[in-house]
């Protein structure tokens, strides 16, 4: 997952390949709560790890479950119906499918049996709406006090004291602003049946009534037949009790698969999108996105667990579309959008101004940044593609959706409009870990990239100077892949050591560096399999290195290794030639130097910390010594690219090294803002 500030995704062109999708979050904290109230152990296969999840979870095992991982299985040992602890404060983020149906559950076994629980999360959920499940909870006795804003979190739930309920009216609950409020009835009141049915009526119309086929589909597995009249009235029989059904599989998120379908349409130009985990039989309503893509003109074939997306209409064909039926993907279609042939609009999406946060309002805020006409309105929004597309920094809300959604917009070369191919930044990339947390990793391992469009940064300079230092940070900072030069030249020295070939031996040398075995992995060097970590950074092996670099046929052969490096979303490579002759198009080039007696002092320092003694004077005359050596070679000599940015860093700790690096970068994007 990117946990960086944000993540510059440059402008893409293509994409092939297959993704495996992570467990829906839908289906996994029902399945969590389901089986946490039911009697018995139930095995969980594929259950989503993800921030949603994992609230969940903490809350299940504060209330006493047994949880037990093995491998992708989740064991959870349910309450049975039988509270464990009668007081906790729970905190479930931002997480609706954690907190609706906890909080119908917890005000049933509390008023039941005497208990106390506070559910609380993160500020937005204290502004998402909870005061119709409230009031439908009351009207059956439940005692639920506010303890801020009336009608939303957090809340009070039980007094500790045994409350008689109510069942024999039916409950009234409104479906118009959530369903998860009758999901959350749903779900808890099969606890109250023991004696009667349980009838639950729905006030206005429901909305994303897939939502609650889901809850009906997952209460039948776990023993629980519930009747409805059509979805105005459901009566949960006498009896109802939680038989856990022994293992259940969680299916891959429909939601999460259309940013993937929406990939394969865009993009899927000379081959297929293959998306596993979820397939036309899923039971979740957002695979109907698929049917709303296809009107879009994607291609789409797909069987049990799996699609296949390409191309298929383009541009695509814009939509008008009542969207009740897919609120959380139709997010992606307002993407999708941009790249029509006209006005999209999407329809009935009142639901989107209550979710993470108001997603009318930021989806229109958002698009226009990149280009788009926008026209919102309380319960619909029209995207008219960009005529002209522009590198936008897109605030991301703490909204997994907004963050996976507007990343297709980086798609934008492949759009007819002028201003083509720039790149989109999307800030706090760490929010679809909601849902997804290997989103952007899994994109960039689909979609390549514009020609020339991986950005490089490139870090040359004498040893000593805090090349690596600075590299790995500013990579770090940035969710950049790192290329560490100067390890591919000491690998080909300790090898040659190995093997016994001389350090004059030119062809012998450029025939080990061309079959170099390295891996890179955890800040290891492995070489042949081998931790090579230790040797590599010796002070001898960087002389070595010295003097295995001077040989051409040495630098060729090391050359497409380095290359390879450019990887979506970016490098950040540090040596002595990265400006010069390896990427000589990185645009941004720094030439890191520091005085030779810094240099020493750093270089005795940094061996100390290994626990190496070394003299000043001798590591000073060896230093110089090298960077003579790099600088008067006759291939790709240590001099400074004719535009890189010097920096003398002798009077500047890392930090401010880095702060510079990172400043000089922002200067050079073009963001308008960060
Ligand atoms: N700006 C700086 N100020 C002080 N020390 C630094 C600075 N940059 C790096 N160092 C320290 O200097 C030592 C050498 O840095 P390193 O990154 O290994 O250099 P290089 O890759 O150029 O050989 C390390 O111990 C590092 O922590
Ligand atoms: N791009 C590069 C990187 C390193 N080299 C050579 C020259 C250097 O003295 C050695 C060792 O490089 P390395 O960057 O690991 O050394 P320092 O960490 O700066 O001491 O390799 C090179 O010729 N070209």
């Amino acid at each position: 997952m990117f946990t960086t500030a944000f993540l510059d995704v440059p402008a893409l062109v293509r994409a092939a390949g297959t993704v495996r999708l992570p467990g829906s979050k839908s289906i996994s904290n029902r399945v969590l709560l389901l089986a946490g109230l039911a009697q018995g152990t139930t095995e969980v296969h594929d259950l989503l790890d993800s921030d949603d999840t994992r609230v969940m979870l903490a809350a299940l095992q504060q209330l006493g479950c047994g949880l037990e991982q093995q491998g992708r299985v989740l064991r959870v040992t349910g309450l049975g119906g039988r509270l464990q602890t009668r007081e906790a404060a729970l905190f479930l983020g931002n997480a609706g499918t954690a907190m609706r149906p906890l909080c119908a559950a917890l005000a049933v076994l509390a008023s039941t049996q005497g208990g106390q629980f506070e559910l609380s999360g993160v500020p937005r959920m204290h502004e998402r709406p909870i005061g119709d499940l409230v009031e439908a909870l009351r009207q059956l006795g439940c005692p639920v006090a506010n303890l801020g804003q009336p009608g939303y979190p957090p809340l009070r739930i039980g007094d500790g004291q045994v409350h008689p309920l109510d069942t024999t009216t039916p409950i009234r609950v409104r479906g118009d602003v959530s369903s998860q409020f009758l999901t959350a009835l749903l779900l808890a009141l099969p606890l109250l049946t023991t004696n009667a049915p349980v009838t639950i009526e729905v006030e206005g119309e429901l909305i994303s009534k897939p939502y609650i086929d889901i809850t009906l589909g997952l209460l039948a597995r776990f023993g629980i037949e519930v009747q409805r009249q059509g979805y105005e009235r459901f009566v949960l029989p006498q009896g109802s009790a939680y038989r856990t059904p022994g293992s259940i599989h969680v299916e891959g998120d429909a939601s999460s698969a259309s940013y993937f379908v929406a990939l394969g349409a865009l993009a899927g130009i000379d081959s297929e999108v293959r998306i596993e985990g979820v397939g036309l039989d899923a039971i979740q309503g957002d695979i109907r996105f698929v049917e709303a893509a296809q009107a879009m003109g994607a291609q789409v074939r797909g069987g049990p667990g799996w699609l296949a997306v390409r191309r298929g209409a383009w541009p695509l064909k814009a939509l008008d579309l009542d969207c009740n039926h897919i609120p959380d993907a139709a997010m992606t279609l307002a993407v999708m959008a941009l790249f029509a042939d006209g006005p999209t609009r999407l329809r009935n999406i009142a639901s989107w101004r209550v979710k993470e946060t108001d997603r009318i309002a930021a989806m229109a805020c958002e698009l226009r940044k990149v280009g788009a006409s926008i026209e919102e309105g309380a319960d619909y929004i029209v995207v008219t593609p960009p005529q002209r597309w522009q590198a936008a920094s897109i605030h991301t809300y703490d909204d997994h959706r907004m963050a996976m959604c507007l990343s297709l917009a980086a798609f934008n070369p492949l759009s007819d409009a002028p201003g083509r191919g720039v790149p989109v930044r999307i800030e706090d990339p760490r929010c679809v870990g909601k849902t997804f947390p290997d989103y952007f990793e899994t994109l960039f391992e689909l979609a390549e990239a514009a020609a020339g469009a991986v950005p490089v940064i490139a870090v040359d300079g004498p040893t000593a100077s805090g090349k690596g230092t600075l590299a790995a940070q500013v990579a770090q900072r940035l969710g950049y892949h790192l290329l560490d030069s100067g390890a591919l030249y000491r690998a080909t020295a300790l090898a040659a050591q190995e093997a016994g070939v001389s350090l004059d031996d030119e062809a012998g040398l450029a025939t080990l560096a061309a079959g170099l075995d390295l891996r890179f992995a955890d800040h290891r060097v492995f070489l042949g399999g081998r931790d090579i970590t230790d040797p590599l950074r010796l002070e001898a092996t960087g002389g070595l290195a010295s003097r295995v670099s001077v040989h051409p046929a040495v630098r060729q052969a090391l050359h497409a290794l380095q290359l390879g490096f450019r990887r979506l979303p970016g490098l950040v490579a540090d040596g002595r030639d990265m400006g010069t002759v390896i990427f000589p198009e990185a645009e941004l080039k720094v030439y890191l130097t520091a005085t030779a007696r810094q240099r020493a002092e750093r270089r005795q320092r940094q061996l100390a910390e290994r626990g190496v003694c070394a003299k000043l004077d001798e590591l000073c005359a060896d230093l110089e010594q090298r960077d003579r050596r790099d600088q008067t070679r006759a291939v790709a000599p240590l001099k400074p690219a004719e535009d890189a940015l010097l920096l003398d860093n002798s009077e500047l700790g890392i930090e401010e090294s880095v702060q510079r690096v990172l400043g000089w970068w922002q200067q050079g994007r073009p963001f308008q803002r960060v």
